[in-house]
């Protein structure tokens, strides 16, 4: 089905659900047909999308907007009969840069898209739902595809596990001279106060022994991230884009807001002592706590004016299997009903993943980066007919597409950023999705 442009005149949704037990989540992914979508993040139901009843795309500068608008027209008139769980809601994201060009791994990536999948299971604790969505039909229709589906995911043979696929060439986008002196070229700057901070990317092309399983590699991110956000999303052709990103960008409900502030880096010890000193180090550091607070400082602002009251938490270090981080809890209650799509738009890019100010910090980006940076570091989750969703900030990410994988992990830069260290962090922050390509022998 072709996408639906925002000037598009709406069509009818028509959803329908019904209780399943409990199938498990990766043989429902592998079960499902692309474009195939998943969503897991720590306190919400785990959701697994196939297909898409209907898909929203825009670009430019207004694509925030225009989705919204789109998205609204439908939901507002569709004929939805399930628990609130099971609801539909629209899935999917955004390109980094407004301007995205959708070079290399990303040609298939609009500026914006969403999808409400044609089929949605939710888990929620011991509970599952399956939804049918369509658009333009009758209710007898998707309640028919609806036993149809529930009985394909009973009788769905779950085949065994697939390990690693092995990795058998590297390519780097950035040779460590050219990020040296990118890297110099950005402190200077900062230094002499043009910017305040600026976060600068890598790319890293691998060739795969045999094409890689998706939900199995998503699968081995649960185990060893089981605290991050997982995603997955899919044009309906080409690539896939994953990760397991421990940075929540923002999540609504009614006028609640959940954010926080994720910057200063350091990697785990190999002993308990040696990785407390590590957090102690990060917690005093002060080049990584400027880091931090210039974005706590940020996203602070940022909510400000839509917000009655800001609360901000004790920073503390955010461990994960293979870095530790700074992190900063912050909610906040709203003034007025906001759609989440508005928090998007105002907190995106944090300095945690663009810079300070966003658009000097954004030209070096646009400047500097040899590679597109497409939908790596921008948001990505979902959003319902009320307005409520949860988007986390897409890193630890990368794409996938038959036997290639292009991995991306940035850096944020500060007046006392050194280029080699800065170099080691990046290779850290591979470490998540590189873990689960690689093959131990
Ligand atoms: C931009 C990334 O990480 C950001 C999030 C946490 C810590 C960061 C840092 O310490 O530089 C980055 O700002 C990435 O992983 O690609």
């Amino acid at each position: 089905m072709e996408p639906l442009r925002t000037d598009e005149v709406a069509t009818h949704l028509v959803s329908r659900s019904v209780r399943l037990p409990s199938p498990p989540v990766t043989a429902s992914l592998a079960a499902v047909r692309r474009p195939r979508t998943l969503w897991t993040a720590p306190d919400e139901p785990t959701v697994v999308g196939g297909g898409a009843a209907v898909t929203v795309e825009a670009d430019g500068p207004g694509r925030l907007r225009e989705v919204r608008e789109s998205a609204s027209a439908l939901l507002e008139t569709a004929d939805v009969e399930g628990p609130t769980v099971a609801r539909p809601r629209f899935f999917g994201g955004f390109a980094f840069h407004e301007d995205a060009t959708g070079r290399g791994p990303w040609a298939d990536f609009p500026a914006a898209r969403f999808v409400v999948p044609e089929v949605q299971l939710v888990f929620d604790d011991d509970e599952a739902w399956v939804t049918v969505t369509a658009v333009d039909t009758t209710p007898e229709t998707v309640e028919d595809r609806l036993d149809a589906v529930r009985e394909m995911l009973q009788n769905f043979e779950e085949a065994p596990p697939e390990g690693p696929p092995g990795v058998s060439k590297r390519h780097r986008t950035t040779s460590i001279d050219a990020w040296r002196e990118s890297v110099e070229t950005a402190v200077s700057r900062i230094r002499s106060g043009e910017l305040r901070k600026v976060v600068l990317a890598q790319a890293l092309e691998v060739e795969l022994d045999q094409p890689a399983s998706v939900p199995d590699l998503l699968a081995r991110l649960g185990e060893t991230y089981p605290d991050c956000h997982r995603f997955l999303v899919e044009p309906a052709m080409g690539a896939s884009f994953l990760g397991a990103t421990p940075e929540r960008l923002v999540s609504l409900r009614g006028r609640e807001v959940s954010t926080g502030a994720l910057a200063g880096t350091t990697g785990r010890g190999d002993t308990d002592d040696e990785d407390e000193w590590l957090a102690e180090e990060l917690l005093a550091s002060e080049k990584d706590n400027h880091e931090h607070e210039l974005v706590a400082e940020t996203i602070r602002e940022q909510l400000d004016p839509l917000s009655a009251e800001i609360r901000v938490g004790d920073r503390g270090v955010r461990k994960l299997a293979t870095v530790q981080h700074l992190w900063t809890p912050i909610d906040a209650t709203l003034e007025h009903d906001e759609h989440v799509l508005s928090l998007v738009e105002a907190l995106h890019p944090t300095p945690a993943v663009g810079g300070l100010p966003p658009k000097a910090a954004l030209d070096v980006i646009r400047d500097t980066e040899p590679f597109d940076r497409g939908w790596y570091a921008a948001p990505v989750g979902w959003f319902d007919a009320d307005g409520d969703g949860s988007f986390a900030v897409a890193i630890r990410s990368a794409t996938v597409e038959g036997t290639m994988a292009t991995l991306f992990a940035g850096v944020g830069l500060v007046a006392d950023s050194d280029p080699d260290a800065e170099w080691d962090e990046v290779q850290l922050k591979y470490r998540p999705i590189l873990d689960e390509l690689e093959r131990d022998d």
